[in-house]
């Protein structure tokens, strides 16, 4: 079974006949807007299908699939799923309104990083909630991952500095940063983050670091917004899409890479420890469409 094997299907291809009529194009454009690719990137890869149809003399529907899966695969290629990770420590800050899955994709990859054989070190900077920090050190235990955390209400920045002084410490290869994403207005945002970012500067200078926003997939058009809000406040590096299982919004995940620049790194399809993978554009437009 493939890992988007759980993703609802856009099934225009399988259900219209053979013709690639006007219709069909009418109809695929509808599908494509209503799984939330949006309106314009819809359009877009639409027309970009019909000129290859045109160009590449395709007659068969099973070939304008595939050309449809590569316009997508390509739509969506804006850099690679890998984190860098080059330098020891290295830090990976999660960033994304309440609710998304942030403790939990952290959790997940954590586990991961670990089983690769890397010394992992979590830091709960997400103060505004005991309950976050409790989970994270859950997640923590499971995976046997050291945790850096403070009471309730604490500094997030001071939170971040004592893991960065953990990981020099303990020589961890990779800090794994959650933070709180329901602040008030963007301001306070780019305060608390900003913050946060010269804490690290000043205890790792010149680490690697990656900022991921995490998207609940669900949210559709409405996830595209928050992200482009994140990307100003914070300037992302990557997303990470989760509960892309059972929904039938994937078309979100073209949407954001396309109209942000930025990539999808990883994909969530669960709640368990395996339902989180480095997204593949080919294997998710594959399974799209
Ligand atoms: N179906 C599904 N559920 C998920 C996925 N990822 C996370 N969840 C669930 O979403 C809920 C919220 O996840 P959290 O990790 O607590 O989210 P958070 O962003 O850390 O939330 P706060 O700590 O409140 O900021 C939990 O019930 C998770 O199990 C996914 O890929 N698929």
């Amino acid at each position: 079974m493939g890992f988007f094997d759980k993703l609802k299907k856009i099934n225009i291809f399988a259900s219209f006949g053979s013709e690639l009529t006007d219709d069909f194009y009418d109809e695929l454009e509808e599908s494509l807007i209503l799984a939330d690719t949006g309106m314009d990137v819809t359009l877009e890869l639409v027309e970009a299908l019909r000129r290859r149809v045109r160009e590449e003399r395709i007659k068969t529907m099973e070939e304008a699939r595939s050309a449809m899966v590569q316009i997508i695969a390509e739509a969506m290629n804006t850099g690679g799923a890998a984190l860098d990770l080059s330098t020891t420590p290295s830090v990976v800050l999660f960033i994304g309104v309440n609710g998304v899955g942030k403790t939990t994709t952290i959790g997940k990859i954590g586990h991961q990083l670990r089983k690769e054989g890397k010394k992992v070190l979590f830091c709960a900077a997400d103060t505004f909630r005991a309950a976050a920090a409790e989970q994270l050190t859950i997640w923590s235990d499971r995976a046997g991952v050291d945790i850096i955390k403070q009471h309730e209400g604490a500094d997030p920045a001071a939170v971040v500095f004592d893991a960065m002084s953990a990981a020099k410490a303990r020589k961890s290869d990779v800090v794994l940063v959650d933070t709180a994403g329901r602040l008030h207005n963007k301001q306070n945002l780019m305060n608390e983050l900003n913050k946060i970012s010269r804490v690290i500067d000043r205890e790792l200078p010149g680490c690697a670091r990656e900022t991921l926003l995490v998207l609940d997939a669900t949210t559709g058009q409405n996830g595209l917004i928050q992200a482009k809000q994140f990307q100003e406040a914070a300037g992302i590096t990557g997303i990470v899409l989760t509960k892309l299982d059972g929904t039938a919004k994937g078309g979100i995940a073209i949407a954001i890479a396309k109209e942000l620049g930025v990539p999808v790194k990883y994909a969530g399809v669960g709640e368990s420890v395996d339902d989180l993978k480095p997204f593949n554009a080919a294997d998710f437009a594959q399974a799209l469409i």
